[in-house]
């Protein structure tokens, strides 16, 4: 397996886990929205304000599809398993991690934060919401689940690597 792809909802950690995980793997990070903002030479929050939603959406699959022609650990923003074509490349490409947390924890972590445009100016119980609804399609399209509630970054990276290390390397080591 060649990529693994870091899912689940604003603030669980996707950016920071996958430079972790990468530096421990000696793989690749790619971080999709800061791909995204170095093309577009707009942030994710400025493209959701000068352009849409919609435009954002289209560069994120273009952005999904053209990932299966590197390598390396491959964090997504929350939103991208609201596609269904997007689940499909996901689960098609690469061994995908969805990193869960405490939506209290999530909620402290992005309320607020100008930098998400998708949490920004939402209240608690709006963001818990969100939260719900798209927790079946993180579900859905996992290989794996880590439930990140309570524990530190570099926690979960030695949990993901021992959790994907047959996954990656065969069920005997090999
Ligand atoms: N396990 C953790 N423990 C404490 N803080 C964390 C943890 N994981 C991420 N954070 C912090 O939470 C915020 C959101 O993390 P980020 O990596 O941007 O999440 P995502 O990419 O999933 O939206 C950052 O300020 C980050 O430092
Ligand atoms: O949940 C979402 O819809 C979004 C999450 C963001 O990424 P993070 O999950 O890294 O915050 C970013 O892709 C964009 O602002 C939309
Ligand atoms: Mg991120």
């Amino acid at each position: 397996m060649t990529r693994i792809y870091l899912t689940g909802f604003m603030g669980a950690g996707k950016t920071t886990v996958g430079h972790a995980l990468a530096a421990m793997l000696h793989m690749d990070a790619i971080d999709l929205d800061a791909w995204i903002e170095k093309e577009e030479g707009m942030a994710p929050a400025e493209i959701f304000a000068e352009k849409g939603e919609a435009y954002f959406r289209k560069k994120e699959t273009e952005m999904l599809k053209r990932a299966k022609m590197l390598q390396g650990v491959i964090m997504t923003g929350g939103g991208i398993v609201m596609r269904e074509e997007n689940r499909r490349l996901l689960k098609r490409d690469g061994l995908v991690v969805f990193l869960d947390c405490d939506p209290a924890i999530l909620v402290a972590r992005i309320q607020n934060d100008a930098s998400r445009p998708m949490a920004s100016g939402r209240t608690v119980a709006e963001l818990v919401s969100l939260y719900e609804k798209r927790l079946p399609l993180y579900r859905v399209c996992a290989d794996l689940m880590v439930d990140t509630s309570g524990k530190t970054v570099d926690e979960i990276v030695t949990e993901i690597a021992g959790r994907i290390k047959p996954e990656l390397f065969g069920h005997n080591g090999a």
